[in-house]
Parts: structure tokens; sequence; C-alpha cells
């Protein structure tokens, strides 16, 4: 188990505060762009942007098709950062690096988590190229003990015991479910529990017939720390899985996966992915001046 004896909220501020000084305009959307989806990103207007490398306390990116760059800027009138690349575990992180970005945009204000990832398709109707909104997760190391907020609680991001309910928001789910028909992508889209395992190996038959009968209809590494990290501290979170595979659940199969085919897939469907977010995110500004106008 990963000790946090590293862990402190001062050096989420300290980085906060690094970046506070320096961005024109403080972001009130997070978003975490997955393998290969680092598109995203070029989808923002007056841009700014700092490779993880120069931010303090922030770790560095070593997985292909994860650019390790910050940027930060203007989508639908909206001010947004862009993760362009994220941590995960089999890098040897622990799980409090990997989830120190969100704390940091916590405390830039940030109000919304979105955040996507590549994942292998276990449900027999997905196909390749889908898309599956989240609606729950299993975190497999979660329940193994190896959870972000494992270790002693600070009170001033969230309560020592959290609630996973309503992690992955109904009305943002409802509210992306509505613009991917809208857009005509009603063959595409899904709603479904997406499971979290360490990798970085792909699953094995054995593992993959499992988590199928687990309840879980596509597979990743990533996504379900950030999700807990965000819900934790008061974030809304929205999830969505591009599926670029599915998983062989079957013996005496030739058609194995590999990192590459994950990023083919990715840039094949980015254009997508791109869209339905800049819809979302147009939407839940509206959403949150709402509920500005209501407190
Ligand atoms: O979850 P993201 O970062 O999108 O990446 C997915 O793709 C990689 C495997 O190809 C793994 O890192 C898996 O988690
Ligand atoms: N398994 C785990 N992680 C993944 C997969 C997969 O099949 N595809 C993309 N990321």
């Amino acid at each position: 188990m990963h000790s946090r004896e590293d862990f402190r909220y001062e050096h989420c501020e300290e980085t906060a505060c690094w970046l506070q000084g320096r961005v024109r305009t403080p972001p009130t959307i997070a978003i975490i762009c997955g393998s290969g989806l680092g598109l995203l990103a070029d989808t923002l207007s007056n841009p700014q942007a700092f490779p993880y490398s120069e931010i303090p306390n922030f770790p560095t990116s070593t997985v292909p098709g994860h650019a390790g760059e910050l940027v930060f800027g203007m989508l639908r009138g909206t001010s947004c950062v862009c993760m362009k690349g994220r941590f995960h575990v089999y890098e040897g992180y622990p799980l409090w690096k990997v989830t120190l970005p969100i704390r940091v945009f916590k405390l830039m204000g940030v109000k919304v988590l979105v955040v996507t990832n590549a994942a292998g398709s276990l449900c027999e109707s997905y196909k390749t190229g889908d898309l599956m909104i989240i609606k729950d997760h299993i975190n497999m190391p979660g329940l193994a003990s190896l959870s972000p907020l494992t270790g002693p609680n600070d009170d001033r991001f969230g309560p020592r015991f959290p609630s996973l309910l309503d992690t992955y928001d109904n009305n943002l789910r409802s509210t992306a479910l509505d613009i991917a028909h809208r857009l005509g992508h009603s063959e595409l889209i899904h709603e479904g529990v997406y499971c979290m395992v360490g990798g970085p190996n792909f699953e094995s038959v054995a593992e993959a017939k499992f988590l199928r009968i687990l309840g879980a209809d596509a597979v990743g590494m990533s996504t379900a720390p950030e999700a807990v990290v965000a819900k934790h501290c008061g974030m809304r979170v929205f999830g969505l899985s591009l599926i670029t595979n599915c998983v062989v659940q079957v013996y005496e199969v030739e058609d194995f996966v590999d990192h590459n085919t994950v990023l083919e897939v990715s840039k094949w469907r980015s254009q997508i992915l791109q869209d339905l977010i800049t819809e979302l995110v147009a939407t839940i500004k509206h959403q949150e001046e709402d509920r500005q106008d209501m407190e």
C-alpha cells in the first residue's frame, strides 16, 4: 500500500497559487483527456499551456498519447482547464499524486470535472468506437484498500467517509444523453458501469469474464480515483468512456489489443467526443449560472 506521508494540503495550495498567479481566467470546468484524446484541449480558445514538468508538485506523463500539459482557455464562453494527459497507478505514482490535480483544480474554483478515458468493452452490445456515459464505477484497487483517500483525512477537502451515491451526476448524464441524440449519435451512445483495474497489462480471459459477472460494462486503468477525489471535495462529475476495443472473453482467439490500437481508435473518434463535450460544457455553463442565482 502506498503511504500518504508526502501528501499535504499545502502541496495543493502551493500548486494552485503558482497557477493562479499565471492564469488569465480561473477555470470552472476541468476536463481530463484520456489516452489519445488530447485533441480536446486544442479546441480551447485563447489557450495558455503549462508543461507538467514546470508545475510545482506535478508528476510527469510517461504514457504515449498523454502529452503532459495543462491547458487553460475558453470553451463556448466558459473558462476551462484541460489535462492533456493524466497519471496512472501503473506508472508508479501513488494514488494521492495521481489525483493531486483534482484537488488543485478545486482550490482554483473548479465546480465540475469532466473525465474521459479509453476503455475496453465487456458488454456484448458495445462496438469499437462507441461511447459510454459512465453511470457508476467498480474501483477494483479501491476495494482492496488502494484508495486516493487512504491515510489521514484532511477535512478541508471533504469528510472521512464520503458517500459515492450519484458520483456521476444524474443531471449531467441525462443532459449528455440528450446531446448525443441531438447530434445524431444515438447508435453510438450507451450508459454503463466502468471498472478500474491497475494494469498495465490488459485483462486475461478469466479476468474479463470475472469483471463482466461483477456487472462491469467497460474496463480501463484510470478514472475511478479521479472521480472519488472529485466527489470527496464536492465537485460534480461527468465521465465518458470511448470504447477502443472489445475485450476478448473466449479462448482460442487471436484478437489481442495493444496501446497503438487504442490510440488509433481514439484519434478516429476524437471529433465526435469533442463535439459532445463542447455542447455539454455550454449547457453546464447555464446550469452553473442558474445555481449561482439560486444561492
Ligand atoms: O484511461 P486512459 O488514460 O484513457 O488510458 C487507457 O488506455 C491505456 C491502455 O491502452 C490505459 O492507460 C487505459 O487506462
Ligand atoms: N483494458 C484495460 N484498459 C483499457 C482497455 C482494455 O481493454 N482498452 C483501453 N484501455
